[in-house]
């Protein structure tokens, strides 16, 4: 209850109290509990960063073990081609090697084959000459032994040696040819032999030709082979390259990665200290919130007694004040208007702040001002005054505290009084800025503040006007002058009810002002049907307002009239018949009722009669204007000349009314 506190407390000076609800116990421990809290969230979102930087790594940490593993797959890969083709350069070389061989050993072999054939065609033809020569000897010896022989013998066996001769001749002639024949037989057979072994030689050279071929095409198949691994190795060692590439860019990430890992690291450990530090001051908090939570219930228990005692000064606060107060305000002179006015002096004196009506003389007859000019001033004495340059706001400052005591559990009247066209709707109503919409927005400001301290609050409103001493429903569904609304009292509970007039549960200052607008336009509808009734009607906006606090085992229900009255002209020439005669008739009634029933009320004798019944405004008000309710009248005036009488007239009601003191005000039970 602070801030009702504060408000109620506000305007007495040198207020202790006050100082010490600023500076309560209880607010330093909800700072300290505060405090805690905002560590242990912080401490939760340090955590949290702290996982997700653990996470981040270990992906890391994954991906640089992934690249790794697939970095080894590639350089075994690179290493296992490279063995192939060192083997099969290997192969080729031995292929090579071994067709070398295979083309030297035929060369050999033919060189030795014609070496052969050479050597035995030398020895053939030698010796078939040795043999001839042998042959040749041994004839020619033979023929020179037979030469000696048929010497002796010659003649006689001439003839037989003649036949003889002539057959050996025919033997040597015979010789050769046989010879002949035996050399062609050996060279024939020399020949068959050298076609047999040139034969053999040459299949044996096919053979070595057709290893030759197959070796070659073993070789032109290891050299397409080979081709293709010499492919794949360069593919491979592109790859191997390209995964160089990536893998020295994978170590710079990675690096990287490391590196920021240690800044993590060194953040999360300095996070970590902070957080140690922070569960120390956390647990250090935690006991002192214990301390407090100890000190708290003592200082509850302080808080309610105080809050028993600040609702006591703030009674007595408005006891002194008076139960019926009067403010006087004077609204602008418009534009439209003529600009002679009335001159107001303000003043203040300790008690009450003054006003001073000056006017001149005028010749009633000429309606001119006779030089020199005499002056005449009516001097009036009000609670406050406010001069035309003061905005509803700074109006409102005045009347907050009033408001406040409805919720206190006091019946509460604020009534505009004045003239027509003297500011009253203005002061009152005028949309989210007149008393009555921040009035609202203040009860529910209070009631959500007071929601905190146990107070459970409900508001009703009605909303309604008394036009000729009819009273009808500003906010029910059929808007009608017909319906008859009986005005009902419970003088046990001293509570007052209409009959057929809609009761709303009021839940935000939305709804009211909902209603509001509904109202307005309800009167508004029906001034335009009944040529300007609404300057001739009074609007009663009433609140009920009650509240219950468990804590303190307590109950209040204040209501707050807010009342916008008809204009209080006096009669004119053009009103003494008709409807207009009627309607100022009963607007008169009902506003010399109200003034008799306060003068009443202030001659403060327990037999005195109250004549509430007199009119419907007074009968319906009548617990609202006792001497348990608090009663403000605004007298709004007008600054125009013209207006000179009226505004007079005003003040002079205005002052009976002030001057009225009832007794204190009691908060209904
Ligand atoms: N304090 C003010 N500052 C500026 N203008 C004002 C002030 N008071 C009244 N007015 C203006 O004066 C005119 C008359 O005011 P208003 O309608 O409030 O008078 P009223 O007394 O309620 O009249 P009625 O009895 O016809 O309802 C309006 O145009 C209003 O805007």
């Amino acid at each position: 209850m602070a801030d009702r506190d504060g408000r109620s407390l506000s305007k007495i000076s040198d207020s202790a109290f006050n100082t010490s609800q600023n500076h309560r116990p209880n607010s330093g421990k909800i700072t300290k509990t505060m405090s805690a809290h905002q560590s242990t969230s912080r401490f939760q979102i340090l955590k949290h960063q702290v996982v997700g930087k653990t996470t981040e790594l270990t992906e890391l940490k994954k991906k640089i073990t992934t690249l790794r593993t697939r970095k080894y797959k590639h350089d075994l890969q690179r290493e296992q081609a490279q063995d192939a083709l060192e083997r099969l350069n290997d192969q080729m070389t031995l292929r090579e090697e071994e067709m070398a061989n295979v083309e030297e050993n035929k060369l050999m072999g033919l060189k030795e084959l014609e070496a052969d054939f050479e050597d035995k065609k030398l020895s053939l033809v030698s010796k078939q000459n040795a043999d001839l020569q042998k042959k040749a000897d041994e004839y020619f010896k033979l023929a020179q032994d037979t030469e000696l022989q048929k010497q002796e013998s010659r003649k006689a066996e001439l003839s037989h040696l003649m036949g003889e001769v002539e057959s050996l001749k025919n033997q040597i002639s015979n010789l050769p040819l046989d010879f002949q024949q035996a050399i062609n037989d050996i060279v024939v057979s020399g020949d068959k032999n050298l076609e047999l072994v040139k034969k053999e030689k040459q299949s044996e050279i096919m053979g070595l030709n057709h290893s030759i071929e197959v070796t070659k095409d073993l070789i032109l198949e290891a050299n397409h082979k080979l081709s293709k691994v010499k492919d794949e190795v360069e593919i491979s060692i592109g790859r191997t390259n390209t995964m160089e590439l990536e893998y020295e860019e994978l170590l710079a990430q990675w690096k990287l990665t490391e590196n920021s890992c240690i800044d993590l690291q060194h953040e999360i450990d300095s996070q970590m200290d902070e957080l140690k530090s922070l569960e120390d001051k956390i647990a250090e908090v935690m006991n002192n919130a214990e301390m407090y939570d100890a000190n708290a219930l003592q200082m509850d228990d302080q808080i309610l007694s105080l809050e028993n005692s600040r609702r006591n000064l703030h009674g007595l606060l408005q006891d002194l004040k008076g139960n019926i107060r009067v403010f006087c305000r004077v609204r602008p002179l418009k534009a439209e208007e003529n600009p002679a006015r009335i001159e107001f002096a303000p003043m203040n004196d300790a008690f009450k702040e003054q006003i001073t009506l000056v006017t001149e003389q005028r010749d009633s007859m000429t309606g001119r001002t006779p030089a020199p000019k005499p002056l005449k001033k009516y001097d009036f004495g009000f609670d406050k005054v406010f001069d035309e340059s003061l905005s509803n706001s700074k109006v409102y400052e005045e009347i907050s505290e009033l408001v406040q005591s409805a919720l206190n559990g006091f019946n509460v009247c604020i009534f505009a009084y004045g003239q027509t066209g003297s500011g009253k709707t203005f002061t009152m109503s005028k949309k989210e800025d007149g008393m009555i919409p921040r009035a609202i927005r203040q009860i529910f400001e209070e009631v959500s503040h007071l929601k905190q301290q146990g107070w459970e609050f409900e508001i009703q409103g009605q909303f309604l006007e008394i036009y000729n001493e009819t009273i009808n429903d500003l906010i029910g569904n059929t808007y009608s002058d017909s319906q008859k609304h009986e005005i009902k009292h419970d003088e046990t509970l001293m509570r007052t009810s209409v009959t057929g007039v809609t009761k709303v549960f009021l839940d935000s200052p939305e709804t009211v002002n909902e209603l509001l607008a509904k109202a307005s336009k309800n009167r508004f509808t029906a001034s335009t049907k009944a040529n300007d009734k609404s300057s001739r009607s009074h609007s009663l906006y009433i609140f009920e307002i009650t509240g219950h606090n468990v804590n303190l085992n307590e109950s209040t229900r204040g209501v707050l009239n807010l009342v916008d009255l008809a204009g209080s002209e006096r009669f004119t020439h053009s009103q003494t018949t008709g409807d207009r005669f009627k309607e100022t008739q009963a607007i008169n009634k009902s506003l010399s009722s109200l003034g008799d029933v306060i003068c009443a009320l202030g001659a403060n004798s327990s037999k005195q009669h109250i004549p509430y019944r007199n009119s419907k405004l007074t009968y319906l008000l009548q617990y609202s204007l006792g001497g348990n309710s608090k009663t403000l009248m605004f007298v709004n005036i007008s600054p125009a000349h013209v207006h000179f009488n009226e505004t007079l007239n005003s003040l002079r009601f205005a002052t009976k009314v002030n001057n009225t003191h009832i007794g204190n005000a009691k908060r209904n039970a």
